[in-house]
């Protein structure tokens, strides 16, 4: 048979393909010679005594093989679909994009690297404006082998004769492709409004907004590919910071970048963010509100200036040939100007002072010798000193909040700040459980930058200088404050969500640093957007910010969002909501019936059987712990994946079954915008389950009211099911 126009097309593209992947091996063998020759130098050198110049030796070849055995991981990483795009331009010219560059022997580029400004057409070029491009061709590969082309004509006028148009489109294969539990780049079809983002510069911040499945979080992936590729120096230097929402999210997201050829980026959740904390726990919902108020600043510092429990509250001394003594209100008077002045960590010397100086205040000329005899006297003593040590210990954050569990203290602190309430309800969710909670974390990043770290220990002295030594080596301002690292670029996804006492503790991370903010008001969980974002221009500083819009919703279908859309008008009308343009013509359904778990199992092993990939099983908080037994043996699947709404932030599936929305709606103040996270969160299909005769009322009408009732697919599928299964 003759072969069809698309299977000759796909023919000549493999005879280049070829040609590209003879040449990664080469590249492949020849980077792997320099390790090979790399180690073998090491042995030799190795065998006898080293001089000055063999170590610089050494050390060139350590950065040789270093940079040797980076370069082979990312050959070999991007050997999977390497080429993925071509471009034939107006004046005959035609250039390959993959995922990195390759020349050929003699220096010609086969590909272009998807990021450098030879491959910006690729994305950018439309049928209004073609930019010079005639025709842009999506190769589908497996492995090294080419399945598949999607092209695109762009300039019908400028097509020579013998140019072929085939297939359907790349973005639609790839908007319809079944989801897996990873998220997977979409480096072969960038659409021009990301591209811009993609490439917008890395100064100053860049805000990225848009609504549900815009492609907010594969963008700001995407970009910080570009970014590191752009500004490799700057960026590796300093380390980028991705933050999500979850350690799921995180998971979710991991392979992004590594399939992009960068691993260098730290992805931390907010519960992750302060080294050596892995907070996974989220708080309810009314605790978390109070936690993460700006209000908890004045909580905090005041717990900060208060005694750490067990600390002596007399000083006794014998000095200056007297009994000498400080009562409790004394001393808290010498703290508390003590703490006024200082980080409490780096105070000891000044605690020191305060007291000598409190001491003297009351002695005074009864002490019969001058002040500085009085202060060489005191300090020359050991007890002295065991006192400042018992009275000023070194403090950790941990250890201050873990007091707070006390509503004595609690309240002490929080007092004319915190309503009686909120005070309980913070001082019982210390006392119950010593396990930190996501809201937690920025509290004990307050904490550790109010105490301050501890100065570093005292160098050998040098037995000449004796004058008041023991006081001025522990100056509290000889070794500077170890801060928070320091990132040269924060990337922060689902910022919508953030508290502002979690934009504090970015803030501290993110000084220096450029920004790219990802979010979605309408998405939002925090109930004060004003306070978050008075956090966030604090965090932000001066920098000048540019802002993009994101409109098409490329994960739900038009008919499942046109339900969500109907739930999040509800309850804000001026919500910027963006297009879905894929239309399958199934609409969502919903399932009844007792006992609801047989319902929800009927629904999972249904959504099982109509889509090939993954099935999220979204749920009211209340009923998270139940439904994991509910369903059964389903749990266990991999291709189910069973969430709460709250923790539903950013996540996509295949199908998604929500149960009892109205129980999700009712959870928080916010619970409406939850439930609209939950219903944008699948591709293909969407189920509700259990509920109310409002809601069912609620997807009837909209299903005589979409316009896709007339699009509807030959599948069989015709609306929805209400009713008992
Ligand atoms: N140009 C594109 N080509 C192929 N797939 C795309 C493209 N843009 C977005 N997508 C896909 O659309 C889906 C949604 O993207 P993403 O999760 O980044 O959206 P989002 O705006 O962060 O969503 P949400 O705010 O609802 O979490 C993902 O599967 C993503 O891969």
């Amino acid at each position: 048979m003759e072969p069809t126009t698309i299977e000759q097309e796909i023919r000549r593209e493999q005879e280049y393909v070829d040609r590209v992947y003879t040449r990664l091996d080469e590249m492949v063998e020849r980077v792997a010679e320099v390790r090979r020759d790399g180690h073998a130098r090491g042995l030799l050198d190795y065998t006898g005594e080293i001089k000055e110049d063999d170590y610089r030796s050494l050390f060139e070849r350590d950065a040789l093989v270093d940079h040797a055995v980076r370069r082979l991981a990312v050959l070999e990483a991007q050997r999977e679909g390497l080429v993925f795009g071509r471009l034939d331009q107006r004046d005959g010219e035609v250039r390959y994009v993959g995922r990195i560059g390759v020349r050929d022997a003699e220096h010609e580029p086969l590909v272009i690297d998807w990021r450098a400004p030879a491959a910006a057409t690729f994305y950018q070029a439309t049928a209004v404006e073609p930019m010079g491009v005639v025709r842009r061709r999506v190769l589908r590969c497996h492995g090294q082998r080419v399945v598949g082309i999607e092209d695109d004509l762009l300039d019908p006028q400028a097509a020579p004769p013998h140019m072929h148009v085939v297939g359907d489109g790349a973005l639609i294969a790839a908007l319809t492709a079944a989801r897996g539990r990873r998220m997977r780049d979409i480096v072969a079809t960038i659409q021009r409004e990301q591209d811009t983002i993609i490439r917008a510069p890395s100064s100053g911040v860049t805000i990225i907004s848009g609504g549900p499945g815009t492609g907010k979080t594969v963008v700001a992936l995407h970009r910080a590919a570009y970014l590191l590729y752009t500004e490799r120096r700057r960026l590796q230097g300093g380390g980028v910071l991705v933050v999500g929402p979850s350690p799921v999210f995180m998971t979710y997201i991991e392979r992004v970048l590594p399939s992009l050829g960068e691993h260098d980026a730290t992805l931390r959740s907010v519960g992750e963010i302060v080294d050596g904390i892995v907070a996974t726990r989220s708080d309810p919902y009314d605790v978390a509100v109070v936690k993460g108020s700006l209000r908890m600043r004045r909580v905090l510092s005041r717990a900060v200036r208060e005694a750490a429990p067990g600390v002596p509250r007399e000083l006794r001394l014998y000095g200056a040939g007297r009994q000498l003594r400080l009562d409790a209100d004394e001393l808290a008077a010498a703290r508390r100007a003590v703490v006024r002045r200082n980080r409490y960590n780096r105070a000891r010397t000044d605690a020191a002072r305060a007291l000598v100086a409190a001491l003297w205040r009351k002695v005074g000329e009864e002490a019969g010798v001058p002040r500085e005899d009085f202060i060489a006297d005191v300090t020359s003593r050991d007890a002295f000193w065991s006192f400042v040590q018992a009275w000023w210990p070194v403090l950790r954050p941990e250890e201050v909040l873990a007091w707070l569990a006390d509503p004595d203290r609690l309240a002490r602190a929080a007092d004319g700040v915190l309503r009686p309430d909120e005070i309980d309800a913070l001082a019982r969710s210390w006392s119950t459980t010593d396990e930190w909670s996501v809201e937690d974390v920025p509290l004990l990043d307050e904490l550790a930058w109010l105490l301050g770290e501890p100065p570093e220990p005292p160098r050998p002295q040098d037995p000449d200088d004796t004058d008041d030594v023991r006081i001025g080596d522990v100056n509290a301002d000889a070794a500077p404050a170890r801060e928070a690292d320091g990132y040269a670029h924060v990337l922060v996804d689902e910022a919508q969500d953030l508290s502002p006492m979690q934009w504090r503790m970015l803030g501290r991370r993110g000084r220096y640093a450029s920004w790219t903010i990802v979010g979605d008001p309408a998405q939002s969980a925090w109930p004060d957007p004003a306070e978050a974002a008075r956090a966030r221009d604090a965090a932000l500083g001066d920098r000048p910010r540019r802002e993009y819009q994101l409109t098409t919703n490329y994960r739900n279908s038009a008919e499942i969002f046109a339900l969500a859309a109907d739930v999040i008008r509800a309850v804000d009308s001026d919500a910027p909501l963006p297009r879905a343009v894929r239309t399958t013509g199934v609409h969502p359904t919903h399932l009844d019936g007792e006992p609801l778990a047989d319902t929800l199992r009927d629904a999972v092993a249904r959504m099982l059987e109509e889509v090939e990939g993954t099935v999220g099983v979204i749920l009211p908080t209340a009923r998270q712990a139940e439904a994991t037994s509910w369903l059964d043996g389903l749990a266990a699947d991999d291709r189910v994946v069973v969430t709460t709404a709250r923790a539903s932030k950013g996540l996509e599936f295949d199908a998604a079954v929500v149960v009892e929305p109205e129980a999700i709606a009712r959870e928080s103040p916010v619970g409406t915008r939850t439930l609209y996270v939950a219903l944008t969160r699948a591709t293909q299909r969407l189920v509700t389950v259990g509920g109310d005769e409002k809601w069912r009322a609620r997807l009837g009408e909209l299903v005589t009211r979409s316009p896709s009732d007339e699009t509807r697919d030959s599948s069989g599928h015709d609306g929805p099911a209400a009713g008992a299964p």
